[in-house]
């Protein structure tokens, strides 16, 4: 283990259903941010209940914390993990070319996904949610077949096939959760605008056109920015809209 961050927890398990259902089973007894790694995932879940798969050498691993936060803010983690995600990347290839973040959470190298982030909070208490989980999950050596994902969605890639990088799980973990405290740090003493500002630089397809669906509507317009909400903004022919939730489409 290199340069573990302080503070920090960290539990390896050989299997397990989902590190986000075993995060929301450990959030009662946490003392602090804990680390989960699953080096088998039998039940994992995916963004909008889809499930996501998962072969023996990808990474799957949840940081799990209770910030006394409300949920719009605890929503920002996603940001914090994408970069911390984007700066793991680039340590275990040693190059920054080809990978970009996807809003709201997916990573992309060559255009392909690389990763992506279900983050889930819980229990509401005075405002504040009771704990956060960060899921991630890493292509790191195999990825998915298309069939296993939706048609027009983001074909998957590996960081083994696009890079020749070979990175163990428990590798990945360590040089992300030292990404993750760096920016975590950042969050909790400047806010959301030096996250957002580092974010907006790695984004794909700003500028362009782009459409983003949900499960009720399909918005298309250039996308501009995010706003300091997390919103995608798009410029549409009706005007500008902030959209909070969306898949994206290229
Ligand atoms: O749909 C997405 O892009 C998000 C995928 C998140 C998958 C990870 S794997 C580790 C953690 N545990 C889960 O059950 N899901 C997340």
């Amino acid at each position: 283990m290199i340069n573990w961050p302080e503070g920090y927890g960290r539990r390896v398990l050989a299997k397990v259903d989902s590190t986000n259902a075993e995060a929301a089973r450990i959030a009662p007894e946490l003392a602090g941010p804990e680390w989960i790694l699953g080096l088998r995932q039998t039940q994992g879940r995916g963004r909008r209940g889809r499930a996501w798969v998962d072969p023996t050498g990808n990474f799957a691993g949840t940081l799990v914390m209770r910030p006394a936060e409300a949920p719009d803010q605890v929503a920002l983690r996603s940001f914090v993990a994408s970069l911390a995600l984007y700066d793991a990347f680039v340590a275990v290839s040693g190059r920054s070319e080809g990978l970009a973040l996807k809003w709201p959470n997916d990573v992309l190298l060559n255009g392909g996904k690389v990763a992506g982030i279900l983050l889930e909070s819980a229990g509401m208490a005075g405002g504040t949610v009771s704990h956060i989980a960060i899921g991630i999950g890493v292509n790191l050596a195999h990825a998915p077949g298309t069939e296993a994902v939706e048609t027009q969605a983001t074909p998957p890639v590996s960081l083994l096939s696009e890079t020749g990088a070979s990175v163990t799980p428990e590798e990945f973990l360590d040089v992300l959760a030292a990404a993750y405290a760096r920016w975590e740090t950042q969050f909790v003493t400047y806010g959301f605008e030096p996250i957002r500002t580092a974010w907006l630089t790695r984004a794909a397809r700003i500028g362009e056109v782009i459409t983003a669906r949900t499960t009720r509507d399909e918005t298309t317009g250039t996308f501009e920015t995010v706003d300091t909400q997390g919103n995608l903004v798009l410029k549409t022919a009706k005007g500008r809209v902030a959209i909070p939730a969306a898949d994206i489409f290229f």
